[in-house]
């Protein structure tokens, strides 16, 4: 199914309506019982000559076929580096050796255009992968890395887009429909490519959703990734609030607004490219499911276009094939800010991707499957209905105008080509300031750099800075932008920027609750504006912890945590007066919500770092959290790091719960220096032990990190169920059962439930692990 959610009209992919193009009830058929075709779709991409005739045939063939499997292995460049190991030296082979009821099968193989061999392709479908006895230990393989974040199993197309955002760590990125977040996913890795890990990049990205629990979606994709640099917002794109900067004495600079570097547009659509993944496609796809989608692309895209800073990079894509969602949209809003924006040439990024330019030439095809070549030639009936609907903005503009607005640089790519979906990439360029503040403050800077440039006397700076400002409004002036939808953007987003009083008086009370713990942030704490749609999913809002807090404090003190690790960053959602966990975020992150306040609806940010732990006598009442690990350990003294060798590390992992005398004399005594019922990290760094006879069964570069918990008499892991499953077969080349896992062949034959409870955290899935409590 396409799209869409609550805006986005009938269906699109991921809205509330999948399933449904057309909206009406559907009498249900079974999937081999549909028909994979339909004649208003033939007639109609055969009219817009999409291939040529010669071509349609095969094109529409593939459509009808199912797609193999496609995945992406994700995570840190040296952990994703170990993973592709393990595909070519381990499931590769094993591959080359299984056959189907007599039938070899083709190994997975990496898609030529991917970087880096981190995008892979599998002839075999997905269910036939689920469903094949013979292929079950890769299929496991998959579900587990896909669950524990090392891989993201994502169709071929969707992984373009943001390949030509060209994401660098400094960089503040806006994913405008984010959810569930395979792309996302993509810029987050983007962002901390270049990054030494546990150091955190410059920049930021904002995942934002206009559906709420599709933007929940994100959270456990963020949790999977592990980024402090990652804020998961809740709004409409097109009303996607300004964020204003302030000045030296924190007051609001009302004309200056937070723009971004990069920008991902991958709004709602009908989604008629995804025909081989979502068959029901074929019989709900209607001429004018378009028509609905178009108004709301366009405004997405107008609203990124005023948050995208000058010079910065935004695309626009969808999983449809229509020119009405595609290049209607990008040629009308391109005409529409006359020159500041530009399509970008990237035909030579990305090389080995098959695609065709953007079409500069299309019919908009009527409810009566009349094809029409331009808007007045709609028939108006007596009562003036009928064009009205079909606007002009679905049709091309002149010939000329579409030539220079190069068009083509739009790619288009077909499921033949290559054997993916079909999908729809433009990649546009911010070349000029588009609002009149940006024009000024754009002035006032150029007068700035001439004045820093050539010493110019501060009063000569100072008329020139007026005039250039001037000049400039007045060009503004006589060269409006028709700004008919320019204004909407503006003026819908000041509307959507004002506090909801009521919801904003509720989350006072919230927030009045949270100033009462004992020594409570000063801050200005952080308040979503308003009320969530579904009460059941209001979470309280999070509060940034001042560093002399007595529970954060303690926490620091305890782990002794270096001053390496920004303390401005944690923060927490209080309860009762109360938290239970503590979440740390970049020094971005952090001063992008101070500047937003109430103004931004955050749903979740950072990587949890500690969690409260009512293990009695336990030194410290928090823990260390999992995910948080990777993030901390660089700040974390030696006092609580373990370095291991291979053979601490097998005990460990074969006995999850091994008494600590069944550690090496070395680890053991290691052991003695950390307090009884405590966070502890056990390390296994392969560069160490590179000469050693004993290694893991899968080669590694990456350090491997286990949080375990020190007992009075024994030490265990700390993880989820299927991270532990992960590394039990990354490390000692075995399947384990997740469902079996917490129990998994302890050395006294005991499961680690049934160890007494102070000795014990309980190894909970889904990521999360409760304390025996
Ligand atoms: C195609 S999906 C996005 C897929 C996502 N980029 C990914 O790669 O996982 C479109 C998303 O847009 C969201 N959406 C619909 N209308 C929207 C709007 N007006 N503003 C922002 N998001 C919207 C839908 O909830 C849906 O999650």
């Amino acid at each position: 199914m396409g799209r869409g959610g609550k805006r986005g009209g009938r269906g699109g992919r991921g809205g509330k309506n999948s399933g449904h193009v057309s909206g009406e009830r559907q009498s249900y058929k079974r999937f081999e019982d549909l028909r994979r075709d339909n004649d208003n779709f033939r007639k109609y991409y055969m009219a817009q000559k999409i291939v040529s005739d010669e071509e349609f045939p095969e094109l529409m063939e593939s459509m009808r076929s199912v797609l193999p499997t496609n995945f992406r292995i994700t995570g840190s460049r040296q952990q994703a580096i170990d993973i592709r190991e393990q595909i070519i030296n381990e499931f590769v082979p094993y591959i080359k050796e299984t056959s189907i009821e007599g039938a070899e099968i083709e190994p997975p193989h990496p898609l030529e255009w991917y970087p880096n061999n981190f995008g892979w392709q599998f002839m075999i479908p997905r269910v036939a992968l689920k469903k094949s006895k013979e292929l079950s230990k890769f299929h496991s393989f998959l579900v587990t890395e896909t669950e524990v974040g090392n891989i993201s199993r994502q169709e071929a197309v969707s992984m373009v887009p943001p390949l030509f955002l060209d994401v660098q760590p400094s960089h503040y990125v806006l994913d405008m429909c984010a959810a569930p977040g395979s792309k996302t996913a993509q810029l987050i890795e983007a962002l901390h490519s270049d990054v030494e890990v546990g150091k955190t990049p410059e920049g930021l990205v904002i995942a934002n959703d206009a559906d709420y629990k599709r933007a929940c979606m994100l959270v456990h994709q963020m949790n999977r990734l592990n980024s402090p640099n990652i804020i998961v917002t809740n709004h409409s794109g097109e009303r996607f609030p300004n964020i204003y900067r302030q000045d030296a004495q924190g007051k609001r600079l009302s004309r200056d607004i937070v723009q971004f570097d990069r920008i991902l547009c991958d709004v709602p659509c009908s989604g008629d490219g995804t025909t081989r993944k979502n068959v029901r496609v074929w019989e709900k796809w209607r001429p004018d499911d378009a028509y609905g989608l178009n108004p709301i692309q366009s405004k997405i895209l107008q609203r990124a276009a005023y948050l995208l800073k000058t010079g910065g990079r935004m695309v626009y894509s969808t999983c449809s094939l229509n020119p009405i969602e595609n290049e209607a949209v990008v040629a009308h809003v391109l005409d529409h800010f006359e020159g500041a924006l530009r399509l970008v040439d990237v035909s030579d990024q990305l090389p080995a991707l098959k695609r065709r330019p953007g079409l500069a030439t299309w019919k908009v095809m009527t409810r009566d499957g009349t094809l029409h070549d331009e808007y007045e030639s709609i028939p108006v009936d007596e009562a003036g209905n009928g064009r009205r609907k079909y606007m002009e903005k679905f049709f091309p503009l002149s010939s000329e105008r579409m030539q220079e607005l190069n068009i083509d640089r739009c790619m288009r790519i077909y499921s033949h080509m290559q054997n993916t979906g079909g999908f729809f990439v433009a990649v546009l360029e911010k070349v000029a300031p588009i609002s009149v503040d940006e024009k000024r403050k754009a002035a006032a800077e150029e007068a700035a750099a001439e004045e820093a440039t050539f010493a110019v006397p501060v009063e000569a700076i100072k008329s020139d800075d007026v005039t250039a400002m001037d000049t400039d409004c007045a060009e503004g002036a006589a060269n409006p932008a028709p700004k008919r939808l320019a204004d909407e953007a503006e003026a819908s987003d000041s509307g959507a920027a004002e506090a909801d009083s009521d919801a904003a008086d509720t989350k006072r009370a919230k927030i009045d609750s949270a100033e009462k713990v004992g020594d409570r942030a000063e801050r200005q704490p952080y308040l979503p504006d308003n009320p969530r749609e579904d009460p059941a999913l209001v979470e309280n809002p999070f509060v940034f912890l001042e560093p002399s807090h007595s529970d954060l404090k303690s926490i620091l003190e305890y782990y002794g945590i270096k001053d390496s690790m920004s303390r401005n960053g944690f923060l927490s959602r209080i309860e009762n007066g109360a938290f239970r966990s503590v979440y740390h975020v970049s020094d971005s992150v952090r001063e992008l919500m101070e500047l937003a306040g109430q103004r931004l609806r955050v749903v979740n940010t950072g990587i949890r770092v500690f969690s409260r732990n009512s293990v009695k006598d336990a030194p410290c009442s928090f823990r260390l959290v999992c995910e948080g690990v990777p993030q901390l350990l660089p700040h974390l003294p030696d006092r609580y790091v373990i370095d291991v060798s291979f053979r601490d590390l097998k005990t460990l992992l074969d006995e999850v719960n091994p008494l600590l005398t069944a550690l090496s004399d070395e680890c053991h005594e290691r052991l003695k220096s950390v307090p009884a019922s405590s966070s502890v990290v056990v390390v296994y760094d392969p560069a160490k032990h590179e000469n050693d006879e004993e290694k893991p069964f899968t080669r590694m570069t990456a350090q491997l990190m286990v949080p375990c918990w020190r007992g009075q008499v024994s030490l265990s892991v700390h993880m989820d169920k299927n991270q532990l499953c992960s590394l039990i077969h990354r490390v000692l080349g075995r399947s384990v059962d997740r469902n079996t896992v917490g129990g998994y062949k302890l050395d006294n034959n005991k499961t680690a439930a049934t160890r007494s409870a102070a000795e014990t955290p309980v190894l909970a899935g889904n990521g999360d692990i409760s304390d025996a409590e």
